[in-house]
Formats: C-alpha cells, structure tokens, sequence
C-alpha cells in the first residue's frame, strides 16, 4: 500500500499539471479535519508556488490562497459541495476558482477533483490555469452587451438591467424611472450628409446625453435613433429636471460636418415605475410617451403621468 502510494506520488511529478492529494478520513469529528493535503506536486509547486508546508491542511491552505474572507467563505461552501459530491458520487467534480499564488498574483484555475485514485481515500485535485481564457470570455461578455458604435449597452444588457430593476421595485419599494429618446428627423442627416455622417451624429449626441447623466443611470441603444435612459430615481419631476439637462445639451449643439452646419433635436417619453409593472408594460408606457412626444412634433420632453 505504502509503495502505491510512492508509486503514484512519483507520476504525479511527471504531470504537466499541478496536483495535489487529500487524504479524506470520515472519522475525524470537525469538518476541517476531514481534508488533509498530504501532497503536492512539482508543477502545482512552480505554478502556485506554496510547498507542501505551506498547505498543512485544507484550511490553512485555504487562508493563504484565499486571503479575501468573503472569498474564502463562498468558496468553502462550493468546496464543500465538492467534496460532498466526489464522496457520494466516486465521480470527477470540478469548479472554478480564483487563488492567489506565491508570487502574489491572483489566477484563475480549473480544479478538478478525482476519487477514482488507486489509493483508497486518497483524492486527486488538479489545477488547471484558466486565467486568459476567462479573461477572453469577460471581454466577450462585455462587447455581447455593448453597442459597437456608441460604446453604451445594447438593448440586450438594458434589458437585464430593466428585469434587475423591477424585482428590485417590487422587493424594497424604490422605483425608478424609464425614459426612450429618439433623434428627431435623423433620416434626413443620412439622406443629406451621407450614412458617415449620421454615425458621427449618433455618437456626438450619446456623449452629450451621457454628460448629462450621473455613472448609475444607465444608457442603452434601443435601436436606430433611439435610446434608453434608465434611472434610480422614482420622482419624476426630478428625472424630468435631468433628462431636460441632456435635451437641452443635443439642442444647443452645432453639428459640423465637412463644410456644414446644422442642429439635431430629440424627443423624450418619460415614465415611472409603477407597482404590478413588468419590463413589457413599463417599456411599453415609455414609448407611448414618445409617440405623444413626437406626434406634437417632437423636440419635446413628454412625461407619462396617466394613472
Ligand atoms: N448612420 C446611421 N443610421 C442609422 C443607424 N441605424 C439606423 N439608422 C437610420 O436611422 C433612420 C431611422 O431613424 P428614425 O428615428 O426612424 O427616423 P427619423 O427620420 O428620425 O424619424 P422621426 O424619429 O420620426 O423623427 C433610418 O434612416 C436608418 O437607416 C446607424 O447605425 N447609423
């Protein structure tokens, strides 16, 4: 038994991958004490850094890895999971985890933990390094929620952000307010500056909005011309204050381009959460709000105030 266990212990130096073994014992009464890491390899040595006293036991290992306590704290729950699931189902079980390495950077690993060991109540754990991967994949969530253009959240993320905000209204009561805006007669740009042209418009006129907006109202593109302004704030004569702030900035903006000049307007819908609202109805009364808006003409701020 002895020599299986040297046997295997000198493979596991072999391994490209770090690993580590953890000696499980049922026996012992605190929970901590159950998990003993009684090796770790040379690659999880190079790799993460900690030599096998450094990692004296599940739990020490977990206070140098893991120094965050409110990290540590939700991942001794996954692991306990973990280990819950390797013991009941002799199965692989994995998770995903971010651990401060010896050098003091924070990785992000694949760890995998195998039961299947010739060695009765001896656990495989390996590491595998997935810190530029879940980088890449971060970097692609965020460009999958943001407009290519303008640089605000597509109408994707608002969406999310608009479910967030109505379970949020309905369980704490703090409303807040939804507004769609539309360029007035930006067709006419395109048809006489040319589609280049009604891009740049379409840029200039979301930082001048944004300029107007504090970091926690969130702007989205809707579609085409229009865009979506959602707000923390459930008084509407206050939202109505900000918003004017923005529909007074597209207005008093020149425009130039190439030899020309010219000014753009907008037109607001303006609406607040109302108790019983869903995303659909609230979104649905923001944009009745703005066909009012534009059918006086548009270049005008109309606020839903229908009960
Ligand atoms: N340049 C440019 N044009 C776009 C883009 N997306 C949509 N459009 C154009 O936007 C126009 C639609 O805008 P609308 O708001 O419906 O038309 P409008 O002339 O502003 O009409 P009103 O809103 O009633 O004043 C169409 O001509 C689309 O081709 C874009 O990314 N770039």
């Amino acid at each position: 038994m002895q020599g299986d266990l040297d046997n295997f212990l000198y493979l596991l130096d072999c391994l490209p991958v770090a690993a580590m073994v953890l000696l499980f014992n049922e026996e012992q009464q605190r929970e901590s004490d159950r998990q003993k890491i009684v090796y770790v390899n040379k690659k999880y040595q190079q790799l993460i850094g900690y030599p096998l006293e450094r990692t004296p036991n599940a739990e020490a290992w977990m206070e140098v890895v893991y120094p965050d306590r409110q990290h540590r704290e939700k991942l001794m729950m996954l692991c306990h999971t973990f280990g819950g699931l390797l013991r009941e189902t002799e199965e692989i079980a994995q998770i995903r985890m971010k651990i401060r390495c010896n050098d003091g950077k924070e990785r992000d690993f694949q760890v995998t933990g195998d039961n299947r060991t010739i060695i009765p109540d001896h656990y495989l754990v390996t590491f595998q390094e997935i810190t530029s991967l879940t980088a890449e994949i971060e970097q692609l969530r965020q460009q999958s929620e943001v407009d290519q253009l303008t640089g605000v959240f597509n109408q994707h993320h608002l969406l999310r952000r608009l479910e967030a905000e109505v379970e949020r209204a309905e369980s704490t009561g703090a409303g807040f307010t939804l507004m769609m805006f539309d360029l007035d007669f930006f067709k006419d740009v395109n048809d006489h500056y040319g589609h280049h042209c009604g891009d740049q418009v379409l840029i200039t006129c979301v930082d001048l909005i944004r300029s107007a907006l504090s970091g926690v109202d969130c702007l989205a593109r809707w579609n085409g011309a229009d865009f979506v302004v959602l707000m923390r704030e459930d008084n509407p004569g206050i939202a109505r204050q900000v918003i004017q702030k923005a529909w007074q900035g597209v207005r008093a903006h020149t425009f130039c381009w190439r030899d020309s000049t010219f000014a753009m307007t907008t037109t607001v819908g303006l609406t607040s959460y109302r108790r019983g609202d869903t995303t659909e109805s609230i979104l649905e009364r923001a944009d009745l709000a703005l066909k009012r808006g534009k059918r006086v003409g548009g270049d005008f701020i109309f606020v839903d105030d229908s009960d």
